[in-house]
C-alpha cells in the first residue's frame, strides 16, 4: 500500500530531513512510526500526502508512483488517504455530523448518501447519539474520535494519524489505537507516528523507527532499540 525506495528529502537549505528511507507496509498492516522529536517522523507522512517531494528515491501509494503526479490529481489522491492530526482540526462553528460529512460534501456525494455514510463511521466510532452536538461539548477523547469519523468516512484504504493521542490519557490513547487496529482488521493500512512509547509496546505491531533521517529500526516492538527517550 506505501512503498519507500531510497528515499531522501533535504530542505531548502540543505537540511536533510530523511537519507535512504526504504520500506513497505501492506494492505491492512498497521505499523507505528517513531524518533527523537525532529527525527523525520512528520516530513514521512507528508511525502505520503504529496505535502512534500522527495529529493531523490520513489514514494509509492497503492502500487502507483507519486513521482509524476501531476498537481490537479493531487486531491483525487489525497481522497483516498485518511489523516487524523493531534489537534483534531474540527469546525467549532458546525455539528459533529457536519464536521464528519465535510469530506463528502467537498467531493458531491449526494445527501441521503452522505446521512447514511456519516452515521456508519460515527457509530463505528461509538458517537451516533452526539451527531447534533457541537464538538465543543465534547471531552478530549470523543473530539479525537469524531476526527477519526472525518478521516475514515470516504473508506480510505490508508489512514494516517500523526501524534493522535498527544493530549489524551493513557486509558482514552489505548481506545483510539484500537480503533485503529480494528480498522487494519478490515482492510485499512494504517502508519501512526508517536512518540508515546508505552503504547506502542501495548500494541504489539511493527515499529519504523528513524533517528536523525535514517531508518535505524525496522520490526516488533523488541527490536526497538534507542527509541527511549525521543
Ligand atoms: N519546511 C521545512 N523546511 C526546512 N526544514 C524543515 C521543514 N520541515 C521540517 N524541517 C526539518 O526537518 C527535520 C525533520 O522534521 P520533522 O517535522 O519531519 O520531524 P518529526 O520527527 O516529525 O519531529 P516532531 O516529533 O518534533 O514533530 C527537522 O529538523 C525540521 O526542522
Amino acid at each position: 500500500m506505501i512503498e519507500f525506495q531510497h528515499v531522501t528529502k533535504r530542505y531548502e537549505g540543505q537540511f536533510t530531513a530523511l537519507r535512504d528511507v526504504n520500506f513497505a507496509l501492506e494492505r491492512g498492516e498497521m505499523a507505528f512510526l517513531t524518533g527523537h522529536s525532529g527525527a523525520g517522523k512528520s516530513t514521512l507522512l507528508k511525502l505520503i500526502m504529496l505535502m512534500e517531494r522527495p529529493t531523490a528515491g520513489q514514494v509509492l501509494v497503492g502500487g502507483q508512483a507519486l513521482e509524476h503526479t501531476p498537481r490537479r490529481r493531487i486531491p483525487y489522491i489525497r481522497r483516498h488517504i485518511g489523516v487524523v492530526f493531534q489537534n483534531h482540526q474540527l469546525l467549532f462553528d458546525r455539528t459533529v455530523f457536519d464536521n464528519v460529512a465535510m469530506p463528502l460534501e467537498v467531493t458531491g456525494v449526494p445527501p441521503r448518501d452522505i446521512a447514511r455514510r456519516v452515521r456508519a463511521a460515527l457509530d463505528k466510532v461509538g458517537l451516533l447519539k452526539k451527531e447534533q452536538l457541537n464538538p465543543v461539548s465534547l471531552s478530549g477523547g470523543e473530539q479525537q474520535r469524531v476526527g477519526i469519523a472525518r478521516a475514515v468516512v470516504n473508506k480510505p484504504p490508508l489512514l494516517l494519524a500523526d501524534e493522535p493521542t498527544g493530549n489524551l490519557d493513557p486509558a482514552l490513547s489505548t481506545e483510539i489505537m484500537e480503533l485503529f487496529r480494528e480498522f487494519s482488521r478490515v482492510g485499512v493500512c494504517v502508519l501512526v507516528a508517536t512518540h508515546d512509547i508505552d503504547l506502542i509496546e501495548g500494541m504489539e505491531r511493527r515499529v519504523l523507527t528513524l533517528s536523525e533521517g535514517q531508518l535505524t529500526g525496522d520490526g516488533p516492538v523488541s527490536t526497538m532499540e534507542g527509541a527511549h527517550g525521543g
